[in-house]
């Protein structure tokens, strides 16, 4: 099954000797004219991990799943922070509508943990043999390529050294978050979504899939003028538009990568953070990882954007420090979950 969106070669990054500018600078710019139009990208990472490994995570994550439901209550999330757990069927939300999906979520550990902080708990791991140290390597390995890709990222916009520095530092230390979701049939005739339509957080989503085709769906904005083939379907405040949804049917020996929020508010629009959603209608179970930037970072229009755009360029987009969107975004994510921290 082809896809529409681009693969890109990103070994020229994880070779260093000899370093290989002229294919490094290709890799850059495939990725930079991946960031402009669709926000949406493959990686071929064969010859960075042996994707063995990501299959076994999903075999974890599907006999996880596959315990008796007061098993899996042990790790519910409400036992810590209200993130960092187990989210029953239907407890995660996206725009106000229950997705039909269970998930299992684990964040950058802490130094102090207090569960009485959002976000500030501890992990629950399940007790199955080698699940835990498999997903805290596979942590590893993510958070090194989410480096790399940075890198090769901050080049194809046209950064400076001292620039990428700059930019390294906040995201050196990622407040990264990596899920393993089950994904039970989506029902005939459903109007609703394993996940609705929404944007990733953070800097990049390295989603390792099963090969189910047609699941995850990315919406491309139309050029201006054009006839709308689709819609977000989504009300006007939430992000109505015109456009098309396509398939990001996974590819063997790739994940699918998609840029979050942060890349939106560092190109200072440039680069879209694409919305996308997923329709199962059979059982299937994914590994996201989400590379974030630290929880300090005070995300905001690089200056290599703004040369791009020019004089008369872009609006100025609204600066963020990253934990607080996040807290306001997880904040929203569950059933009776919105204004949890407002008191
Ligand atoms: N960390 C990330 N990106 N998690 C996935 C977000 C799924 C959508 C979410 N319920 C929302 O409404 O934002
Ligand atoms: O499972 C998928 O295909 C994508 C999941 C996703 O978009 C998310 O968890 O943010
Ligand atoms: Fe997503």
């Amino acid at each position: 099954m082809s896809s529409a969106l681009p693969i890109i070669d990103i070994s020229p990054y994880l070779r260093s000797e000899p370093v290989d500018i002229a294919a490094r600078k290709a890799t850059s710019e495939a990725l930079h004219a991946a960031c402009l139009n669709f926000g949406f990208f493959y990686l071929s990472i064969t010859e960075f991990v042996d994707t063995a490994v990501p299959e076994e995570l999903t075999t974890l994550a599907r006999t996880f799943f596959a315990l008796p439901q007061e098993e899996k209550d042990k790790l519910s999330l409400s036992n810590q922070d209200n993130a960092r757990g187990y989210a029953r069927l239907k407890e995660n939300v996206t725009n106000g509508k229950a997705d039909n999906h269970e998930g299992l979520d684990f964040y950058r550990p802490v130094e102090s943990p207090d569960k009485s902080k959002p976000l500030w708990g501890e992990n629950q791991f399940p007790d199955l043999p080698g699940f835990r140290d498999k997903y805290e390597a596979w942590v590893e390995k993510m958070k090194i390529l989410g480096l790399i890709v940075m890198e090769a990222m901050a080049i194809g916009l046209g950064m400076t050294p001292d620039e990428w520095t700059e930019l390294r530092n906040q995201v050196d230390d990622s407040f990264w978050v990596m899920r393993a979701i089950g994904y039970p049939p989506l029902p005939e005739n459903s109007d609703g979504f394993s996940c609705g339509a929404h944007k990733d957080y953070g800097c990049l989503t390295f989603l390792y899939a099963d090969p189910t085709p047609s699941a995850l769906q990315v919406f491309l904005q139309q050029p201006e003028g054009s006839t709308a083939a689709d819609t977000t379907g989504l009300p006007v405040e939430q992000g109505a538009k015109a456009g098309a949804w396509i398939n990001a049917d996974p590819i063997p020996g790739c994940v699918v990568c998609n840029i979050g929020e942060m890349w939106e508010i560092w190109s200072n629009g440039l680069y879209k953070s694409t919305l996308h959603r997923v329709v199962h209608r059979s059982s299937n179970y994914r590994v996201p990882f989400f590379f974030e930037p630290n929880f300090d970072a005070h995300v905001k229009p690089l200056a290599a954007a703004k040369r791009i755009q020019g004089a008369d360029g872009a609006p100025e987009r609204r600066s963020v420090v990253y934990g607080d969107f996040l807290l306001a975004k997880v904040g929203n994510n569950f059933a009776g979950g919105k204004g949890r921290y407002d008191d």
